[in-house]
Order: C-alpha cells, then structure tokens, then sequence
C-alpha cells in the first residue's frame, strides 16, 4: 500500500519559545483511519496545521512532510507547489469554517474552487455538474434538504456535515479533521464519526482526525498515535491501548482523556477494531 503521510524529523518552536512538536516521525498508508488523541496543548492542531502546509515547521535540514509523495514543506520551507498538494488535503475544522450567510450548496461547492479554471473561480460560477456533486455530497452526509439554506440557520452537527460534504466535491484523497466532535452532542458526534468512516472504507481515503475523547477513538479507529507535550508516545493498534497504558502516558490527565461525553445511543461498530468497553474514571479502574 502507498504511503498516504509521511512526517520526518519534524519540530516546532512558537515565537514565545514553546516546543509544541519535538522529533515527529510518521508514516500513514493510503486508506488508514487514525485518530490522534492526546490531552489538552498536546499538539494534536499543531500537527494536523504543519501537515496541512498551514503552520512552517523549524528550519532544519532533515524535516520533510509529504503527502501521497508531494513535498508540503521541507526544512521549514513551504513547497512552492503547495496550492496543489493542498487540493488533495481536506480539512475539517472545530468549528466547521462555513460561511454563514451563504446557503450551504455555495459552502459545499467552494471544495471545487481548486479545480476551476481561475475565471470561474474569481466568478464563482458552477456548472450543472458541479452542482449535482454537491448535490450528491450533501445527500451522502444526509442532508440534502438543507442545500438552500443559510449555514447559519443549520445546527452545528449539520453544519459539520457540511463542512465534510466540502471535502468530498473537493475529491481530497487525505481528510485531516481536527476535533471534527469537541462541540457537537453526542448523538452529532456518533453521525460525524460514521460519515468520516464511510468516507474512509467507500472511497478509500485516508483520514486523520483528533480526538480529546478516548472512546470515540479506540471506537472509530483502527491505529491511534498519541501525543504528549509534543511528542509521540504512542503508535499503533487501538486494541493495544489500554487503560493502564493510557495512565502510565499521561498519569492523571488520562482521567479527564476517558471521560467522554455518554453516549446517547449504543453506537455501531463500523471498525474492524474490537469494541472497547472502558471504566469511566481511570482511579477506579485499577
Ligand atoms: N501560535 C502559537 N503560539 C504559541 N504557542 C502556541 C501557538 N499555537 C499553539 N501553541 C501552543 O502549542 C501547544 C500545542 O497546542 P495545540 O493547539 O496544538 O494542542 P492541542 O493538543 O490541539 O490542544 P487542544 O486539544 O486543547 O486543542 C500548546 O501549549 C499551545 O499553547
């Protein structure tokens, strides 16, 4: 399988001399679904942002971050091709990113700006085609019906799904959704989750999201990469994430990491990790 992302030697220092990433090394393969969890400030935006080409790593002869091949930045310079890399990159905002006096049809079909010839684009004139894709997007995430209304007037789990519907006309081969739930309820949240899991296993696309809530996760994804205070201190199999592993990373912020939002339904499982089932609190777990 061919590799989807790959981060090298990657650090990150702030102006205010905060080391927000220290010596990232990843590979994820086209068609993966990982979660990036991690407790608050750990640098799960700050990664997610650098692979984007959004945020410029450190200067540094050995940093390098590629999508499916295609260089982002390297040596904490942004490829001069970076428009381009960036149309295969679909982001997916805590807080959606949506115009909200704009009906969502025009929302959803800015993910083909990219693709237009410029004079369409600075016109914003779609095609019949393009707005049949849209269409198409807004019925996958369900829901077409509201393709005419303004952003605003959706909820913030439509409006979620609508940001999602933006990265499917825009054909994006990597989703990187940073905290795509952390202000949804939990019945939205479940619905984000599954769309971003059909994406995955339909179209085969890679998807990278971060997580606060542990559950979701080991729930969602088959591969978990876990951050600590900008490092990688895990990598691998959701299965093997225990409870005690989990306390023995992060000590006491994995109490506040496992207490997810209930649940209001028993979700389905449309992982083939196995299902989790964790003690809330991690003190009482041992
Ligand atoms: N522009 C910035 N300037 C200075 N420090 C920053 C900047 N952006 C982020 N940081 C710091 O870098 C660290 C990582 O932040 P980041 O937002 O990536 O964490 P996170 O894991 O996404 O947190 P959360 O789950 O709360 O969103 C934090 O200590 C944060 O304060």
């Amino acid at each position: 399988m061919t590799t989807a992302l790959r981060i090298h030697q990657l650090n990150k220092h702030f102006a205010n001399g905060k080391h927000a990433l220290r010596d990232i090394n990843l590979e994820i393969r086209q068609g993966e679904m990982v979660a990036l969890i991690g407790a608050s400030g750990s640098g799960k935006s700050t990664l997610l942002r650098h692979v984007a080409g959004l945020v410029v790593a450190d200067a540094g002869e050995g940093s390098l971050i590629e999508i499916d091949g295609c260089c982002v930045q390297q040596g904490g310079r942004v490829h001069r091709d970076i428009r381009k890399v960036r149309s295969q990159i679909g982001f997916v905002f805590q807080q959606f990113n949506l115009v909200d006096r704009l009906p969502v049809m025009a929302n959803v079909l800015v993910g083909r700006l990219h693709r237009m010839p410029l004079w369409r684009s600075l016109t914003r004139w779609f095609n019949a085609q393009e707005r049949a894709m849209a269409i198409e997007a807004l019925a996958r995430v369900g829901i077409a019906e509201c393709h005419a209304q303004r952003a605003s007037t959706l909820s913030g789990g439509q409006q979620q799904r609508a940001a999602i519907a933006r990265t499917l006309v825009q054909g994006a081969k990597v989703v990187l959704a940073d905290e795509p739930i952390a202000s949804l309820d939990p019945e939205s949240s479940r619905k984000v989750m599954e769309i971003l899991t059909r994406i995955n296993r339909e179209d085969g696309s890679t998807v990278v999201v971060s997580l606060h809530q542990v559950d979701m996760a080991l729930k969602y994804c088959p591969r978990v990469i876990a951050l600590h205070q900008g490092q990688v201190v895990f990598d691998g199999a959701a299965s093997a994430l225990t409870p005690a592993l989990l306390r023995e990373l992060y000590g006491m912020q994995a109490d506040e990491m496992l207490m997810g939002e209930p649940q209001a339904h028993a979700p389905i499982p449309l992982t083939t990790a196995p299902e989790r089932h964790w003690p809330a609190p991690l003190a009482q777990a041992a």
